[in-house]
This record gives C-alpha cells, sequence and structure tokens, in this order.
C-alpha cells in the first residue's frame, strides 16, 4: 500500500475531488467563505477561498495532516530531533530566530548561546564596517561588498538584500556572484576598488567548487591590484562550518562566522550567511527579520491545524498535486521589491520536497515536490499567464502584495492592486461560451464566427489561487513570509513522508563534473564514456565546432 492511501481520508479525498461545484458556485453560495477562508499571522493574511475545497474537503485535509502526525513531527523539528535521517542531522533553522532565553538542545547541548554569541560577533562586525572604523588595507573605509557563495548560501542573502532595499542604510553597495561562469566575477570587479571592498565567502561545507574558485579568483584580483597576503585579513571574511578548511585556505580565523550542522543550506539566511542583509540594513532590522520569522515559527506550532497558514497551505498543495495531478506551482509577487522570491522559494521546495523514495527508502507512487516557478506581477500577466488562464495544464498560483507601497506615486499601487485582485478573479470565474457571445453582440461576425471566436474566448476559470497580503513590506512581515514558506515545504514532506532536508540528487552531477573537469584538461582524448559525453568533450578541447 502506498503512503498516500494508506491514509484514511484518501478514498474521502478522492471522491470528493471528482464532485466539486465550480467555484463560482461555491462563491454563490456562500456570501462568507471569503472571511471563513482567510487566515492571518504574523502579520500576513492568507485568502484561500479562491480554491477547489468546501469546508468537508479542508475538514479531510486537516483530518490527514493529523493522520500523518504533523503536530508530533512539527514539535519534533523544533526541539532538535534528528529528522533528516539521511544525514542524522537534526533540522533547527528556527533556532536561529528563538528568543535568546530559549533552550534547545542537540546532543545534550543548549545551542540558543553560540546563536546569540553569533549574532553579536555580526553586530559587531557590522558596525565596525558601517562606521567606517574597519579600514582596508590604504586605511580607507569599505565601500562595497562582494558576496560570494552559491545555492542557499546565495539566493537568500541576494533575495532578502533586494527585498528590504528601502531599509538600506545607504552606507554600502553590495554585489553578489555565484556562478562559476568567469564573467559573473569579472563584471562585479569592474565596479569595485581594491582598496574598499570586503569579500565575504558564504559556504557551509566550504567545499562547494564555484564559491571556493571565485574565491581564490577575488583573492588573486585583490593580489594583483596592490594587496599582499597580509592584507587579506582586511578583505576576505568567510561563513562556514568548516572553520578548519577555512583557515586552511588563508581565512583570518577572527573573520569566520560559523554555522552549524544542524542548517540546511536553503534554510540558512537567518544565519551569519545572512551577513550580507545585516550589513546592508544594519542588525536592528536584521533582527525584526528573524522576529517575524520567529512570530511565523510560533503560529506554526501553536495554531490549531484549522486556523495554521502554513499547514493550510502546504495541504492545498498536496492538495492539487495527488488529487488533480497539478505538477506546477507559481508564485506571483505583485512587489517589485520581491520579484527575487519565486527563484528563492524554487530551491526551498524544489531542493526539499524533489524526492522519488519514502523515509522508509520506498519508491514512492504518487505526485510529491511540484516545479515553482514565478515572477513578478504585473510583467507576468503580459507573457505566461495566458497558459494560467487558458492552458490545459492545472497551475495552484500564489499571488502576494503588500497594501502599501514604499513609493507611493499617482495611481500606480491602485493598478498594481487591481491587476494582482483581477487576476486572481477571473482566474477562478473564467467566462462561458455564453458570457464569451454576449460580448459579441456588436459585432458585424456571422452568427457561426461568433461562435467560434466565442469559443476561442472561453476560459474554464476554477483555477486555484491563494492570495497573501501584508500591510506592508518590513523586515519583519518579509521574515514572516519566508518562514511561512519553509513550513509549508515541511508540512507537504510531512504528508508525503519523505526527506525535505537532505539533497542526494545533486551529488551526482558534481561527482561526474569534477571527473568531466579532469577530462578537458588531461593528455589523452576521452573515449571511454558514453559517444555524447565523449563527443561534447572533444569540442571543448578543440574550442570550436
Ligand atoms: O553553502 P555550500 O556548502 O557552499 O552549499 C551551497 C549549496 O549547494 C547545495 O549543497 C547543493 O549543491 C545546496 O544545498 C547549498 O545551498
Amino acid at each position: 500500500m502506498t503512503v498516500m492511501n494508506s491514509y484514511p481520508q484518501w478514498q474521502t479525498l478522492q471522491r470528493l475531488s471528482q464532485q466539486l461545484p465550480h467555484m463560482r458556485s461555491l462563491f454563490a453560495e456562500d456570501p462568507k467563505r471569503a472571511e471563513s477562508m482567510s487566515v492571518s499571522a504574523a502579520g500576513l493574511m492568507l485568502d484561500y477561498s479562491k480554491n477547489r475545497v468546501t469546508t468537508e474537503v479542508m475538514q479531510s485535509l486537516l483530518a490527514m495532516a493529523q493522520s500523518a502526525g504533523l503536530k508530533d513531527k512539527i514539535n519534533a523539528m523544533f526541539a532538535g530531533e534528528r529528522i533528516n535521517t539521511t544525514e542524522q542531522r537534526a533540522v533547527l533553522h528556527t533556532a536561529l530566530r528563538a528568543s535568546a532565553d530559549s533552550e534547545i538542545d542537540v546532543d545534550g547541548q543548549n545551542i540558543v548561546p553560540e546563536v546569540q554569541q553569533t549574532l553579536a560577533k555580526m553586530e559587531a562586525f557590522v558596525e565596525a564596517i558601517t562606521s567606517g572604523e574597519w579600514r582596508g588595507f590604504t586605511g580607507k573605509a569599505i565601500t562595497d561588498i562582494v558576496s560570494i557563495g552559491i545555492g542557499g548560501s546565495f539566493l537568500g542573502p541576494k533575495i532578502a538584500t533586494q527585498a528590504l532595499r528601502p531599509y538600506w542604510s545607504g552606507k554600502l553597495k553590495c554585489h553578489f556572484v555565484a556562478n562559476v561562469d568567469a564573467t559573473s566575477l569579472v563584471e562585479k570587479l569592474k565596479l569595485v576598488d581594491p582598496e574598499t571592498t570586503l569579500f565575504l565567502m558564504s559556504s557551509k561545507s566550504f567545499g562547494t567548487q564555484e564559491t571556493l574558485t571565485n574565491t581564490l579568483s577575488a583573492r588573486d584580483w585583490f593580489l594583483s591590484q596592490g594587496g599582499t597576503q597580509q592584507d587579506i585579513a582586511k578583505h576576505f571574511a568567510a561563513i562556514t562550518s568548516n572553520v578548519a578548511k577555512a583557515t586552511a585556505f588563508g581565512m583570518d580565523e577572527a573573520n569566520i562566522f560559523p554555522m552549524w550542522d544542524w542548517v540546511g543550506g536553503r534554510y540558512s539566511l537567518w544565519s551569519a550567511i545572512g551577513l550580507p542583509i545585516a550589513l546592508m540594513v544594519g542588525m536592528d532590522n536584521f533582527r525584526a527579520l528573524l522576529q517575524g520569522a520567529s512570530d511565523m515559527d510560533r503560529h506554526f506550532v501553536e495554531a490549531p491545524l484549522a486556523q495554521n497558514m502554513p499547514v493550510i497551505m502546504g495541504m492545498l498543495s498536496v492538495w492539487y498535486s495527488n488529487f488533480f495531478n497539478a505538477q506546477s506551482h507559481v508564485v506571483l509577487t505583485y512587489d517589485h521589491y520581491l520579484r527575487g522570491l519565486p527563484a528563492y522559494f524554487q530551491q526551498l521546495d524544489m531542493e526539499s520536497n524533489g524526492k522519488s523514495v519514502t523515509l522508509d527508502g520506498e519508491r514512492v507512487d504518487f505526485n510529491t515536490g511540484p516545479v515553482i516557478w514565478g515572477g513578478e506581477g504585473t510583467n507576468g500577466q503580459h507573457a505566461y499567464h495566458q497558459l494560467l488562464h487558458q492552458g490545459t495544464a492545472l497551475i495552484p498560483a500564489d499571488f502576494i502584495m503588500p497594501l502599501q507601497s514604499h513609493n507611493p506615486l499617482g495611481e500606480h499601487h491602485a493598478q498594481l492592486a487591481s491587476n494582482c485582485f483581477g487576476q486572481t478573479q477571473a482566474l477562478m470565474q473564467g467566462r462561458t461560451f455564453d458570457e464569451a457571445l454576449a460580448e459579441l453582440a456588436g459585432s458585424k461576425l456571422s452568427d457561426q464566427d461568433k461562435a467560434i471566436i466565442a469559443r476561442h474566448k472561453v476560459m474554464d476559470g476554477n483555477k486555484p489561487s491563494n492570495t497573501l497580503l501584508m500591510d506592508k513590506l518590513t523586515p519583519q512581515t518579509l521574515g514572516a513570509l519566508i518562514a511561512l514558506y519553509e513550513h509549508r515545504t515541511f508540512v507537504q514532506g510531512v504528508i508525503w513522508q519523505i526527506n525535505s532536508f537532505d539533497q542526494w540528487g545533486v551529488e551526482l552531477g558534481k561527482t561526474l563534473g569534477n571527473d568531466v573537469l579532469a577530462r578537458l584538461g588531461a593528455a589523452e582524448e576521452s573515449t571511454d564514456l558514453d559517444g555524447s559525453s565523449n563527443r561534447l568533450i572533444r569540442l571543448f578541447r578543440q574550442g570550436h565546432l
């Protein structure tokens, strides 16, 4: 028996999924639907009324969460149990935002004091850099940060820094380098002055090829621009859980910020990996970001399932993945500052739930994590929304919007909001054949042509969406929003009984990549791989087609 159909609610949910009225009818029948299908937490409001659900569906989904032991699993995560079973690790990104007086034990040791010490170290560093007390090798203050890292050591700091643009202190500029393509680094180096630049190397493992290569090249550049070996301590700092490797690399121990194996890379922006954020917005705002996440944590732990925002969002995702065969989920941010969020959620969710075996090692025979993608509203409306409205795939959507803009200019924000709400309405209600035909009433077309055009204009509607609102985008609401998606991802993993915290799938590509790298520069041509790989390697060595 598979995981999914072993839940007592499986059959009921199967039946309900086939009998659901169109959402138009659900709204017509219940004028209070929007109120009853909305929840608030940590400064966010979720309206999930435009989903293919009835009260009975929601009750069954939440009962399924209960059958999966979700509450116990949540408590186990927060308590530091080794729920990442394939790596025998605790999963405690929540400890990074826990209050200073909490006690969270790993191997019998309370980890909170160490988290607080690291925050204090970050604070002193941020103060030294932004006050101008920290001087570069020619005595000048730091003006630019180049943050080098990839995956979770890049996306989180980058999108949060971008999102908090209105809170920048204005004392520094921050540049991000992730790609091993030299162009990424070289183009950033053109923008900075070695005398006033600080390189921050972020790598939990201190073993990621892209990050090591970019850091070495940055160091070579620094040394070629007048800096000496002794000056490196003034211009390079690292965030890593592998302090030994970082010191062996030449990092000054005083400039190394710790990370721990109980923090997953894609959950790490709350740790010292968030230094670029703290440098740009100041420590008070960084702490407010942590506070927002902590508020969402408390909600996740304490709220009953029926009012629990991450639980509701997670279970809705399960509903579409497993009962409607949805393969993808779109995140649409109606705020320019949040334009990076879909890429961040993409790693968070796809690296976490892109799994094919259960915790017991059994192959799954149901859908797990969908493809997460998206972009910023309103741009997408003039590009891919067509497929959301009239394509054949069912793609549940999240619309995210602050009610107040940081840039209240003329009618812009009202137009943005009208687009956001108008899209969710159009997805839900669609347009019937009769409505499309009525719109053509005044045209000169023949009745036959009107019928054909009307068919092209039909939109089935009944397309699900969540609307997430907040008063304003602040460090606190951003923290809550990101934590919401972290927990939503966790909820799905619990239902599917997969390990959301490892990422073995990326390893084979890395290993083979290293093998190919050796072959690209080897004396002998490769002939022992598959025909395609042999040929691609030959072409690269040749340098032209
Ligand atoms: O911080 P590190 O160890 O350099 O890893 C970077 C990223 O690489 C991955 O391990 C995937 O290869 C991600 O999970 C991680 O966020």
